[in-house]
């Protein structure tokens, strides 16, 4: 069939063929011209598609009325219905699409063209539409079958439709290029509609179907329209529908009365209403009252330009715009309406708040804020700022001070923050200078740190001084004797180090409390200050240590001066609490460059010196010397030893034997500790014992010295020598220890010795130390049967209501008051007074120290009960002492 579709012999000339396929091309060309001059828009493309059916249409019934054979014709004739159905949905289209409603069009344009496609499928496929041809003399012509007439409604129904489109477009579109063009399609239309003329051939009535003649004139309508108007011009009523469509700010336009007549979807989407919904409503009532007032005077000419209004939108909410409204006039200048454009401010109010919130910072900031223009002048200044630059004598308005003036200044050439502290009246504040060079201007942002740089003032103060005194601690003073030196060094002068340790103040602090011993420091403080020149540093180490620096001194022979005086100033009596405390010192010098270079070592030089003093007597002054140094190392090295001593068995006990004065036998051992240091000799306790207790090792060797002493007397009474008290002496180290009390029972037992044989002495100091948990102690030795002495009675401040309240069994009399009995008459007084007083507390009195007959006769003659000394026997090794333990002596 295709080959007899393009044999020509199946065709001959028709004159009635030629305009139709003329037309034909003719249209094809003008679809594509238009669709490419337009750029591929919608509109052109739909013009395109119309000119592609019509042209299929006629360019198949060219064909068709060449042909020369029934079955090609009838190809032919069904061919065109390619393109015949699609006519009339094209036409549609295009008209939805010139007037710009595709997209409310949009269910009907479908619909038409599906019918287009089975009007189409039937015409091709069956014979429903097209039936048969008829032969004409211009040759054949479709005939239609049973679907011809719903065809015929269908083409006719659309193209009416069309035309209406079209019609209500015309109506109500106003005057302009919009309404021409819209006429003219309708004029093409109309002329177009004579192509229906063409049916009644198809119907078997001879009437020569010149249809296409009036599709060519509304053709060339169109191209004219196009030509003319353009498909879519850019005529200022199809800018305002595109603007009005697309613009941000809510458009409502309403009549003479207030109702709204026209909404844009912007104003619909800030509403929250439909266009319907909206449509004929009074804008008043979309209004906040007060607005709506305002709208009335709008309406009544007002013209309004960016006032704030409320909206109510849908729901109950709230929408902050900026109104406009303008009037719509006609040309006699009647009113009649208002056009009100809203632009939704929501975001805007929202960050002018936010705005206006941080805006209050600085305003509302408790510390001054300022900015300064670089040339000094103040831009800005808070309420804090302005009292504070008040205070400076600067009056609003005026350039800024002179200080801020050139502070700015140079901040601002330099680029960098700076902080400044600056005083004014008794505050401190810190200003911290930030320039901002692109603006031109430097902030100041100022904080109060009063308070902080008080404290920080006082933290100094703790750091660098002595809490109890105020004194310069060790710190400050090692600070100031580096700067003497370094002073002295320049000027090659002297530095004086004076290190003073006051003598006996421990028994003070442990017998009176640390409440006297605290108050006495300061006294010593105040005296040593008042001693030395201004420029003179008195401070404190620590506990009972002083140290003096005399700086800048030219003359080493006011030294000497220097230290007599203030030994001197320790020769009245301190007034502790209404008590009268008698209190030396012990001074050790040390003199730059002589003995020493350096702070630390002109520091630990007069430390020697002091000891030296201290070793000679006490309430005395040693200036130093490189022998002492020597003396340091010693007892270094003593330290070390000492802390072998115990494990190499290198301690012995020494035994004195106590002699009952009555009845001149021996009724006690006094142990006492010795060191066998190899290469040394025997070292005396008075030597090692005060460094055991600064180092903590008195424990272990006291636990030694009661374990073998007990040890030892159970040993004598186990040989049937007659029973005797062994008296330990205790330290004040020991009685610190919670389980001495269980120590002492354990040592007992294991050495088996019955607590009735031991006696433990201990000095006063002990005994007023840690009153309470001391008497628990002595009271759980005493139910033992332990017994205790005090030892060195008198030279301490015991108070003797303790007395009366601790389980104590004997005092014993201080050597110091024996040696001189024969000599002092106040000693004699003491050691008899402390004999009646033992007595009358129903204790024994016991005299140490008794070297001669004569002390002897005195302490008989005073009734003393017990005595000790070199008079009766040295302290012995433990086999000579048990020799004695038989011995009857003379008293
Ligand atoms: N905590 C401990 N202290 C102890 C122990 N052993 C001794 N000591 C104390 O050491 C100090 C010095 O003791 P020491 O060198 O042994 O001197 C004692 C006697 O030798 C000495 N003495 C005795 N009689 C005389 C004398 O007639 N003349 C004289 N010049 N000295 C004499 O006196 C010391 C005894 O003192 P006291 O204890 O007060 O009875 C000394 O304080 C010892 O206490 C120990 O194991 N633990």
């Amino acid at each position: 069939m295709i080959e007899q579709l393009l044999d020509p012999a199946y065709y001959a000339y028709s004159l009635f063929s030629v305009p139709t396929f003329l037309l034909a091309v003719a249209l094809l060309f003008l679809g594509t011209f238009v669709w490419v001059r337009e750029g591929g828009t919608r509109v052109s493309f739909s013009f395109f598609i119309m000119a592609l059916a019509a042209g299929i249409w006629l360019f198949a019934f060219s064909g068709m009325y060449a042909a020369t054979d029934k079955k090609v014709a009838l190809l032919w004739a069904k061919g065109a219905y390619l393109g015949v159905p699609f006519i009339p949905s094209a036409v549609y289209f295009f008209a939805v699409t010139v007037l710009r409603i595709t997209e409310r069009r949009k269910i009907i344009v479908w619909i038409v063209s599906f019918l287009s496609l089975v009007f189409s499928f039937f015409a091709l496929a069956t014979d429903l539409l097209i039936s048969d041809l008829h032969y004409y003399p211009w040759g054949y012509y479709p005939k239609y079958g049973a679907l011809g007439l719903p065809f015929l409604a269908f083409f006719f129904g659309t193209m009416a439709l069309s035309l209406y489109e079209f019609s209500a477009e015309f109506k109500k579109t106003g005057p302009g290029t919009h309404k021409l063009r819209v006429k003219s399609f309708m004029v093409g239309f109309g002329v177009a509609s004579l192509g229906s003329i063409d049916y009644f051939a198809k119907y078997g009535v001879p009437i020569y179907p010149f249809g296409y003649l009036p599709i060519f004139v509304f053709f060339v309508i169109a191209v004219q329209t196009i030509r003319r108007y353009r498909l879519v011009d850019i005529t200022p009523a199809f800018v305002a529908d595109q603007i009005i469509a697309t613009m941000a700010d809510s458009l409502i336009v309403c009549d003479a009365e207030g109702k709204i007549r026209l909404v844009n979807p912007t104003a619909c989407s800030i509403l929250g209403y439909s266009r319907t919904e909206l449509l004929g409503k009074p804008m008043a009532s979309f209004l906040a009252a007060a607005r709506a007032h305002r709208f009335g005077e709008a309406l009544q000419g007002t013209v309004i330009r960016d006032e704030e209004a409320e909206l109510h939108a849908k729901g109950g909410r709230r929408v902050d715009v900026s109104i406009s409204v303008s009037h719509l006039r006609d040309r006699d200048h009647r009113a009649q309406g208002v056009v009100i454009i809203g632009r939704d401010i929501r975001e805007r109010k929202r960050i002018e708040e936010e705005l206006n919130f941080l805006a209050k910072f600085p305003a509302e900031n408790p510390n001054p804020v300022l900015r300064i223009s670089k040339e000094g002048m103040i831009l800005y200044a808070n309420r804090v700022a302005h009292s504070l630059l008040k205070l400076w004598d600067w009056k609003s308005g005026e350039p800024s001070p002179y200080f801020f003036r050139t502070e700015v200044s140079k901040v601002y050439r330099a680029g960098v923050n700076r902080e400044l502290e600056v005083t004014v009246g008794s505050a401190i504040w810190s200003l911290m200078f930030n320039p901002v060079p692109e603006a031109g201007y430097v902030n100041v942002y100022g904080t109060e740190i009063t308070e902080r740089k008080r404290a920080e003032e006082r933290l100094k103060h703790m750091v660098h001084y002595d809490a109890l005194t105020n004194l310069p601690n060790r710190l400050l003073l090692t600070d100031r004797l580096n700067q003497a030196l370094s002073r002295s060094r320049r000027h090659h002068q002297f530095v004086v180090v004076l290190f003073l340790d006051l003598d006996r103040f421990k028994m003070i602090n442990d017998t009176l409390g640390h409440h006297y011993g605290d108050f006495l420091l300061k006294g010593v403080a105040d005296r040593l200050v008042a001693c030395v020149r201004s420029v003179d540093t008195v401070s404190r180490l620590g506990g009972d240590e002083f140290v003096v620096i005399l700086d800048d001194i030219s003359d080493t022979e006011m030294i000497p001066r220097m230290t007599q005086k203030i030994l001197d100033a320790f020769s009245k009596p301190f007034n502790v609490h209404s008590v009268e405390l008698f209190m030396t010192p012990s001074i050790g010098v040390s003199i730059y460059p002589n003995d020493g270079e350096s702070a630390e070592e002109l520091l630990k030089n007069a430390d020697a010196a002091m000891y030296r003093a201290k070793e000679q007597g006490k309430n005395n002054c040693r200036f130093y010397s490189s022998e002492m140094h020597l003396n340091v190392m010693e007892r270094l090295e003593l330290e070390t030893s000492l802390h072998h001593a115990l494990e190499r068995n290198e301690f012995v006990l020494y035994y004195q034997p106590v002699i009952d004065l009555r009845e001149g036998r021996v009724v006690g051992m006094e142990a006492l500790v010795r060191w066998e240091k190899p290469h040394s000799g025997m070292i005396s306790p008075g030597k090692f014992i005060p460094l055991t207790e600064e180092t903590g090792l008195i424990i272990p060797i006291a636990e030694w010295v009661l374990r073998t002493a007990c040890a030892q007397n159970r040993s004598w009474q186990e040989a049937g020598l007659p029973p005797v008290k062994i008296a330990v002496n205790l330290s004040g180290r020991q009685f610190q220890q919670k389980d001495l009390l269980e120590t002492i029972t354990r040592t007992l037992e294991e050495t088996g010795l019955s607590p009735d044989f031991l006696e433990l002495e201990l000095t006063e100091s002990i005994l007023m130390q840690k009153g309470d948990a001391t008497i628990a102690t002595l009271r759980g030795l005493n139910a033992m049967g332990v017994r205790i002495s005090i030892d060195d009675f008198g030279t301490g401040y015991s108070s003797l209501s303790y007395l009366k309240r601790f389980p104590i069994d004997k005092l014993k009399i201080d050597q110091s008051f024996v040696s001189s009995v024969m000599a002092d008459y106040n000693d004699a007084v003491i050691a008899k007074t402390v004999v009646t007083m033992a007595h009358g507390l129903g204790l024994k009195a016991i005299a140490e120290g008794v070297e001669t007959a004569e002390q002897l006769a005195f302490l008989h003659s005073v009734g003393c009960d017990e005595a000790q000394g070199y008079f009766f026997s040295r302290p012995l090794p433990a086999e000579e002492a048990m020799k004695l333990l038989t011995e009857k002596f003379h008293c």
